[in-house]
């Protein structure tokens, strides 16, 4: 059975809520020039890539990597957008990392100072020579030309730990996975498809946490929406990591962004939509979505636990969700299904990723001022 509970006034005094109406931050100055930047920052292993295929396929057109170029370059390039790989200025090569003792986590390890050159000429319209650094020899390959695109996506380790590089961006995405997520993700990959044992997987993440700890994670209270990645809390102590309790944390007051909402901006709604119109096996489905904070800032939360059974009854979830920046009902549900053989296309994490794309979308037609056609 359907159940839903709601609460507007406890969650929003109205003041507020008219103060966050009146922070819609629609940009209205003229068209800016130059690429709009997006970052997204996470962990190797936690679904970058598939993220970025999301993203790139809404601006319509296939995302490759440089057209008779470097096999291993890690950058991918399509009609509007350019993914770099923030790897690509790591400092040192594997061998000068064993030299110094550090890993690819620590910052000292990354060339911030060429990183933020290059982002600014391509921000100016300017071509770049980029280094390559190739994961399959662990040295640099000679560097490839970079022109600057529409959209410039930057993902990797470090985009926003420089004070510089951070400035430059439009909107800031960190992927949040939580460790026993990343665990279960990183043995499914490691052990059937890359040959590693248990114990050298479970040894590789011990010996990357305090880094990732002291220079990864704190990026987190930069970025204008971060996509937590949870265990189930449908299933006491679950410890499979198979269904994920996915949030979307959305910062109030970022220009040019409008955070979605279920049913009622600025109320706290808890939905089972496990009726008539939603099919759910155990352990079902639940919603959220409230107001909370975050590093001490206005934040509004979407949260999906839980697991679709037919993909196509997402639409339904999709009615009652809004400001999604769809361009017609139910391109949420039809990106979901379009992608459905990808990982996570039947939870949360498909689902906000598809809604960080639609934003991002947006946000390049506001500050561009140009129109990108969705794939109907
Ligand atoms: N949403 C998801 N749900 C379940 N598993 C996922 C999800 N996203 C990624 N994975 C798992 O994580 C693995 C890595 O995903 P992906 O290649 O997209 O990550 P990445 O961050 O780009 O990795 P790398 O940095 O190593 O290139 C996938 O093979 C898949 O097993
Ligand atoms: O964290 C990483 C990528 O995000 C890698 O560990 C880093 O880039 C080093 O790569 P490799 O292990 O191939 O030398």
């Amino acid at each position: 059975m359907a159940t839903m509970t709601m609460s507007a006034t406890c969650a929003q005094p109205l003041a507020a809520r008219k103060v966050r109406a009146a922070k819609r931050n629609v940009v209205t100055r003229a068209a800016r020039d130059g690429p709009v930047i997006i970052g997204l920052a996470a962990d190797s292993g936690c679904g970058k890539s598939t993220f970025m295929r999301r993203m790139t396929s809404l601006f319509g057109g296939k995302a490759t990597p440089p057209e008779g170029g470097n096999p291993d370059s890690n950058t991918l390039i399509s009609d509007t957008t350019t993914v770099l790989c923030l790897d690509d200025y790591h400092l040192n090569d594997r061998n000068g990392r064993k030299e110094s003792g550090l890993t690819a986590l620590n910052l000292k390890e990354q060339n911030f100072d060429l990183m933020y050159d290059q982002v600014k000429a391509l921000k100016e319209g300017k071509a770049v020579e980029k280094p390559i650094y190739n994961h399959v020899t662990g040295v640099f390959d000679p560097a490839e030309k970079i022109e600057s695109p529409d959209i410039l996506i930057l993902e990797g380790l470090h985009p926003f730990a420089d004070e510089r590089v951070r400035d430059m961006f439009d909107f800031k995405i960190y992927l949040d996975i939580s460790d026993d997520v990343k665990f279960a993700w990183k043995i499914q990959r490691d052990m059937a498809e890359r040959g590693h044992s248990l114990e050298s997987i479970k040894a590789s993440i011990e010996a990357r946490k305090p880094d990732f700890d002291e220079f990864v994670d704190p990026q987190k209270q930069y970025s204008d929406v971060i996509i937590q990645v949870l265990p189930t809390q449908l299933i006491p102590d679950d410890n499979e990591g198979k269904i994920l309790r996915v949030r979307m944390i959305m910062k109030e007051g970022v220009e040019n962004f409008d955070a979605p909402y279920l049913f009622d901006e600025g109320s706290t709604i808890s939905w089972i939509p496990c009726g008539r119109k939603l099919t759910c096996s155990y352990p079902g489905i639940k919603f959220f979505y409230g107001p909370d904070t975050f590093f001490g800032e206005e934040v509004s939360v979407l949260e999906m636990d839980g697991q679709f059974d037919k993909l196509e009854e997402l639409i339904y979830v999709e009615s009652h969700l809004s400001n999604t920046s769809t361009k017609f009902y139910g391109e949420i549900t039809q990106q979901m299904l379009k992608y459905q053989n990808g990982p996570g296309s039947n939870n949360g994490t498909g689902l906000f990723q598809t809604l960080c794309g639609l934003k991002v979308r947006e946000l390049y037609e506001r500050i561009s001022e140009k129109e990108v056609v969705a794939a109907a």
